[in-house]
């Protein structure tokens, strides 16, 4: 595709930085280049000069990567100048390209949404190109850089078995009125649209595995109030995030922090302590208590060990550990099979045990990252579409071939929707929005 329109933007991080990357594509890439380093470098080779808007003025010296078009990032003819990293001097440099015809700023994902146009990448590594840039945990990372090659793999994998199995249901259809046409070819074929169709469902049962590498593992905090929910979360999170004091019924609302333990990333919430007789703000966080605790995937139950309260009205799946608090008062006597953990903030005692097993809990939850995974609701909201084309087909009559092949060849097409080989338009703009600006 060519594009009328060069786009430029800083590519790299905020300003000031050591080193900043000012990338231009498009058409405009040559002209410029010979006007600010005042020739064409040597293509994929970085060059050390000066460099100097039309005028003759410097403007800074640094480093050019020419990338001749197609064999770059975009498909484009591009260009990265390596800069100092001063807010200045990235102003005048992106001041000075923008200067020239047909040059403009680019919009967020733009350089990415040309290297898709140019069928440099597809969707799905758009995608995940945007998450890798966003990873801030280490399962968000392998995640991420997982899913660059290999759920386009996977995908393409199924829809071309897809396409064969039409094309064999089409032969027999044409052929069916020779009589030595074998029939053994639809049931091989159907044999594999029927395994395909729990592949497919074993893929989407992945779908909260891959939320929980880019959400979190939500653990939340419930107790008695006093029951010390406030001083763990403090505790854990290693910073007065919460208010304490020995007042009950303190926290009010939910209070939340994000931890990364061992590369997961670990959502903990406190809550308002749970009783019967509250007043009506605390009644309202009390509410949100309960219902946090309904979605969570782990509940972090305390008891204050010297003065035990049960708490009411919390319905969950979720896995459930007791922990009793305040160790450090508490009478020592046969507590053990109550309690999964037994902890002081004050002094300290178990809690890091009970980190370090919220932490398996959540690196189990998340797996190793190493399994592919749908990494978004629009992919999953696609494969549901393909499996329910695919036992269409298989529940039509075998009289109606005709209609059979037809829902094949709609199953097959919405697997090309999540890689965007079919219709992707209407996506585009979602999809790339969501980028950053130089990406
Ligand atoms: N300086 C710099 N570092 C960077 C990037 C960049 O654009 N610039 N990247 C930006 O995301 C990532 C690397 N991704 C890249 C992807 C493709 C091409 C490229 O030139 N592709 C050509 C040639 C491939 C080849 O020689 O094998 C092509 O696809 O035709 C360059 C960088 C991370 N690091
Ligand atoms: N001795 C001792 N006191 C603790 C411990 N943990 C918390 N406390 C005290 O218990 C009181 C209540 O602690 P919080 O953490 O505010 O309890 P909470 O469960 O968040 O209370 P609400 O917000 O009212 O629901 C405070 O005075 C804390 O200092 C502990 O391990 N040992």
């Amino acid at each position: 595709m060519i594009f009328q329109d060069s786009i430029v933007a800083l590519s790299s991080g905020r300003l000031p930085s050591g080193v900043a990357v000012v990338r231009l594509s498009g058409p405009a890439t040559r002209q410029v280049l010979e006007v600010i380093c005042g020739r064409l470098p040597q293509p994929r080779l970085a060059q050390f000069g000066t460099f100097r808007r039309a005028d003759g003025t410097p403007l800074d010296a640094g480093l050019t990567l020419f990338f001749p078009g197609p064999n770059s990032f975009t498909g484009e003819d591009m260009v990265e100048f390596h800069v100092h990293g001063g807010r200045a001097v990235v102003a005048a440099m992106l001041e000075a390209i923008v200067g020239f015809d047909g040059v403009r700023h680019a919009e967020p994902g733009e350089f990415t949404r040309r290297a898709f146009l140019n069928g440099k990448v597809d969707l799905l590594k758009a995608e995940a190109l945007a998450d890798l840039v966003t990873a801030e945990t280490e399962s968000q990372r392998r995640f991420a850089l997982l899913n660059s090659g290999a759920q386009s793999a996977l995908y393409t994998d199924w829809r071309q078995r897809l396409i064969f199995a039409r094309a064999m249901i089409e032969a027999e259809m044409d052929f069916s009125d020779e009589a030595d046409v074998p029939g053994a070819v639809g049931s091989t074929v159907w044999a594999d649209v029927q395994k395909m169709i729990s592949e497919i469902g074993a893929h989407m049962d992945g779908y909260r595995q891959a939320e929980i590498i880019r959400d979190g593992y939500d653990v939340v905090i419930l107790g008695a109030p006093n029951a010390g929910k406030s001083s763990l979360l403090n505790a854990l999170a290693r910073r007065d995030a919460a208010i304490v004091t020995d007042e009950p019924g303190t926290t009010r609302d939910l209070v939340e922090v994000v931890l990364d333990l061992d590369g997961v990333k670990v959502r903990l919430t406190d809550t308002a302590g749970i009783r019967e007789e509250a007043g009506r703000v605390e009644q309202i966080g009390i509410d949100r208590a309960r219902d946090r605790a309904r979605g969570a995937d782990l509940i972090l139950h305390l008891v204050d060990l010297n003065d035990p309260q049960a708490i009411t009205g919390v319905s969950t799946e979720a896995r459930r550990l007791m922990v009793g608090t305040k160790s450090d008062i508490a009478p020592c006597s046969g507590l053990g099979s109550t309690y999964d953990h037994i902890i002081s903030v004050t002094s300290g005692s178990g809690v890091n045990e009970l980190l370090d097993s919220i932490g398996d809990y959540a690196a189990e939850a998340a797996g190793n990252a190493s399994d592919i995974l749908p990494s978004r609701q629009r992919h999953i909201e696609l494969l549901r579409k393909t499996s329910d084309f695919m036992k269409a087909a298989l529940e039509a009559p075998s009289e109606a071939a005709e209609i059979k092949a037809e829902y094949l060849r709609l199953a097959a097409d919405q697997l090309g929707r999540i890689s965007g080989a079919i219709d992707p338009e209407d996506l585009l703009d979602v999809i790339f929005s969501q980028f950053c600006i130089g990406k």
